[in-house]
């Protein structure tokens, strides 16, 4: 299998300065230090197939950021090893980094005092894009990032959004077979954000663009990702895609009925009693309302004796959504793989 990114008991240690406390261990300090190691990223296994989208996903401290920047090149690990693209990042870095585009949501890769299309000319000659189809690139982006009403705006009168538009511009001037995105639509409004989100869909279809994303907005891996991994504490608790993980980690899930005409709670039992379902009457029993575990009872078997048997009006299912599994799975620890 080519995998893009490979990771073999990637494992990155912080040492820490224990400080004591007092005026007396401040001079104690001053001989005699203390460190405490800190495990950020411990041992993690990962393998990226090209043209994936991989959502990295983990509360705060998790070890997001430090997995990133080894794999960017930035960090050398402690122990383990990694590959991507061919490429060990910490050792071939000038080499490596031509092959990867990488836009941190907090951090400009952009000159601050230029105009968007001067960075992005700057870029593309930094990453030695030939002129004519540098050219052509930054027209296609403006086109399909919208940047053209402020391609000669510098980029410190920017908004967030069109900054970060320009920052993906910037991040695929060298059409890179693999980007790394930090946090890419925080603070962003709706709109914006599913600008975005369409752009990536469409970078990764037409150019089989691998994208490893990490956010803590789960609205942009229900919209991109195929697959998800979590983290928590350095190492990897989930790695699958989003239906599993409903499956596996699911609460319960909310049916709502609504009835012509009443019905009452007694008829309602003979119904569907034995199904492993609470309910609760709702309007004097027109409505009701039944919580129940997908992996007990589908919502099929539940429907079929109600429709069989009543006139029904309308019928909403809700799914637990994903923000509270992944916040369960944080608080939980998850399953260790
Ligand atoms: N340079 C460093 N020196 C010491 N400790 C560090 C350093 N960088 C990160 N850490 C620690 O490593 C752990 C993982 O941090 P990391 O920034 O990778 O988490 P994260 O998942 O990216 O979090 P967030 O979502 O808050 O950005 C944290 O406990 C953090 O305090």
């Amino acid at each position: 299998m080519d995998y893009i990114i490979e990771t073999v008991n990637l494992t990155k240690e912080f040492r820490l300065f224990k400080r004591r406390e007092g005026l007396w261990g401040a001079v104690l300090d001053l001989f005699q230090r203390d460190y405490r190691i800190l495990r950020a990223v411990d041992n993690l296994n990962l393998q990226v197939k090209r043209g994936e989208i991989i959502g990295f996903i983990g509360a705060n401290g998790a070890g997001k950021s430090t997995t990133i920047k080894m794999l960017t090149g930035v960090l050398v690990p402690s122990s383990g090893r990694l590959l991507v693209n061919g490429f060990t990042p910490y050792q071939e870095r000038e080499r490596y980094v031509r092959q990867i585009g990488v836009v941190f949501g907090q951090r400009s890769q952009l000159w601050w005092d230029l105009a968007v299309i001067e960075s992005l000319r700057l870029l593309g000659q930094l990453y030695r894009v030939p002129d004519s189809l540098l050219e052509k690139r930054i027209a296609d982006f403006a086109d399909r990032l919208s940047l053209s009403s402020f391609l000669h705006t510098p980029v410190r009168k920017l908004s967030l959004g069109q900054r970060m538009r320009s920052e993906l511009a910037a991040a695929l001037i060298h059409r890179p077979p693999l980007i790394f995105l930090d946090e890419p639509t925080i603070g962003l409004d709706v709109v914006a954000k599913n600008e975005i989100r369409r752009f990536l869909q469409e970078v990764n279809r037409e150019d089989g663009t691998t994208i490893f994303l990490t956010t803590h907005d789960l609205g942009d891996i229900e919209a991109l990702c195929q697959r998800v991994v979590i983290i928590d504490q350095g190492r990897k608790i989930y790695d699958g895609n989003l239906d599993n993980l409903r499956q596996q980690f699911g609460r319960e899930r909310q049916l709502r009925i609504e009835l012509e005409q009443p019905v009452a709670p007694i008829v309602w039992q003979e119904i569907c009693g034995h199904l492993p379902v609470r309910w609760q009457a709702q309007d004097e029993g027109r409505i009701w309302n039944g919580s129940f575990v997908e992996q007990e009872v589908t919502t099929a078997a539940i429907l079929q004796p109600i429709l069989n048997r009543l006139p029904v009006l309308d019928i909403k299912i809700e799914e637990t959504p994903i923000e509270e599994i992944v916040a369960d799975i944080y608080r939980q620890g998850g399953l260790a793989l």
